[in-house]
């Protein structure tokens, strides 16, 4: 049985406009079959409807490339642990994922495609069986997590310090699975936003959006004291590991800044002295939630400059505009590493500049706006966001980071 990317990506698209029935139909189908996992997953099924959709449309786009595939499917089997799965329900999985493949490609349907999804699917599940079991000696499946610290930054905007019961590894730029007692086996992804600390304690950015289960608990009732569970680290907008360090670019919007918070810490905390510029943009200014802190780290790393930026006061007394057009307002950012964490419609608008600009895409770091990735989507009032834009990161696999989206 070998790959064949190009039949599972020809069938995977013709289904494409229809994904929302063929997911819908697959979870039907895998309950019906196998009704014991149904307890296995949160009792309002559409968040995870689109995580299974965005994690298919990355797999599927990026067989032709094994080495970045290889690292995802290694991240997303290890988080799997934390939902209690097994290797036989990989099984129930992809017997129930063929059937609806088969069924919504209708016609187009061949013994050929059928034997490229199998071994598309074996494979993708070996990889994440393997990376599970391998993860289930060294490490734990979640974290059991104290608050520590609750500061209300604006009516809507928490920062959440968290110390996990055990030491908890992970690299300045991942993110995580939150789950609040409140919500049993409902996960959300935020970005921890700090460098590893001696402490070990890690410190969240949530915004409460309307209707967010996750994000409103957090932000409005959660005290000191109570606890949470974390899944595993994960992501690949990490700072660089080698020698060599260019000067540096960070685009931060809205409470996207936690996880370049967190890379600029790293930087300082490596000793070395790039110039470090951080645009870090708000809608209004009263929403630029932590420029305190920021401005105490410029004042002790002057390599550091925090620029603020507001895009909806007209009578703002300082940078003005959105992001991607701010961005573009110095010199050149060619010779720069760029990091860019914020709204999906601003990271795929700032990253197409950049790379208009001159900046090679291996230098532009931001994961992947993915149905695994980002951020906090109680509902569908959640994934558009707060001004009902349709944008989020479930839908857009097409955007995100085109440095690390493989087609
Ligand atoms: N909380 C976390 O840990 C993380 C959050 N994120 C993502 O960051 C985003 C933050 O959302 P909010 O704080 O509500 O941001 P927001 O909607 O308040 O916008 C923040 C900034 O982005 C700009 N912006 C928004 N939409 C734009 C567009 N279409 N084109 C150009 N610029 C635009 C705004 O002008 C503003 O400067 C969410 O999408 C979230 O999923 C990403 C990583 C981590």
């Amino acid at each position: 049985m070998s790959l064949n990317p190009r039949l599972v990506k020809e069938s995977f698209s013709a289904i494409q406009p229809v994904m929302a029935k063929a997911v819908a139909y697959f979870y039907g189908r895998l309950f019906a079959e196998s009704p014991h996992l149904r307890s296995m997953f949160p009792p309002a099924m559409d968040v995870q409807r689109d995580r299974l959709f965005g994690a298919l449309t990355r797999i599927v786009w990026s067989l032709d490339s094994p080495g970045s595939l290889g690292f995802y499917l290694g991240q997303l089997g290890r988080d799997h642990r934390k939902y209690g799965v097994l290797a036989e329900h990989y099984t129930a999985v992809g017997n129930a994922l063929l059937a609806t493949i088969k069924r919504f490609a209708g016609d187009t349907w061949t013994t050929e495609i059928e034997a490229a999804w199998v071994a598309a699917y074996t494979a993708a599940a070996n990889l994440m069986i393997e990376a599970a079991e391998a993860d289930a000696g060294v490490s734990p499946a979640w974290w059991l997590a104290e608050v520590v610290d609750h500061e209300l930054h604006t009516p809507d905007i928490a920062v959440i310090t968290l110390r996990p019961g055990t030491p908890m590894p992970f690299v300045a730029g991942q993110y995580l699975n939150v789950q609040v007692a409140r919500w049993p086996r409902v996960w959300r992804t935020f970005s921890i936003a700090n460098a590893p600390r001696p402490d070990n304690t890690i410190r969240l950015h949530v915004r409460a959006v309307s209707g967010g289960w996750v994000s409103t608990t957090l932000v409005s009732h959660t005290r000191i004291g109570d606890t949470l569970l974390l899944g595993p680290p994960m992501g690949t907008m990490v700072p660089p590991d080698g020698e060599e360090m260019r000067d540096v670019l960070c685009v931060a919007g809205g409470t996207g800044l936690a996880p370049i918070k967190a890379i600029v810490e790293h930087i300082i905390a490596s000793g070395r002295r790039p110039n470090i510029h951080l645009l870090v943009g708000a809608r209004t200014s009263s929403e630029l939630y932590d420029l305190g802190d920021l401005i105490r780290m410029e004042s002790t790393f002057p390599w550091l400059r925090v620029l603020p930026v507001v895009s909806h006061q007209p009578a703002y007394d300082g940078m003005r505009g959105l992001l991607p057009d701010v961005v573009q307002r110095f010199h050149s950012w060619a010779g720069h590493d760029v990091y860019v964490c914020g709204p999906p419609a601003m990271v795929r608008e700032t990253v197409r500049r950049l790379q208009g600009d001159g900046v090679p895409p291996a230098r532009i770091h931001c994961d992947p706006v993915n149905g695994d990735s980002w951020h906090d989507p109680g509902d569908q009032s959640e994934i558009r966001g707060r001004s009902g834009r349709t944008d989020h990161p479930n839908t857009v696999e097409s955007g995100g980071c085109p440095g690390n989206v493989t087609r």
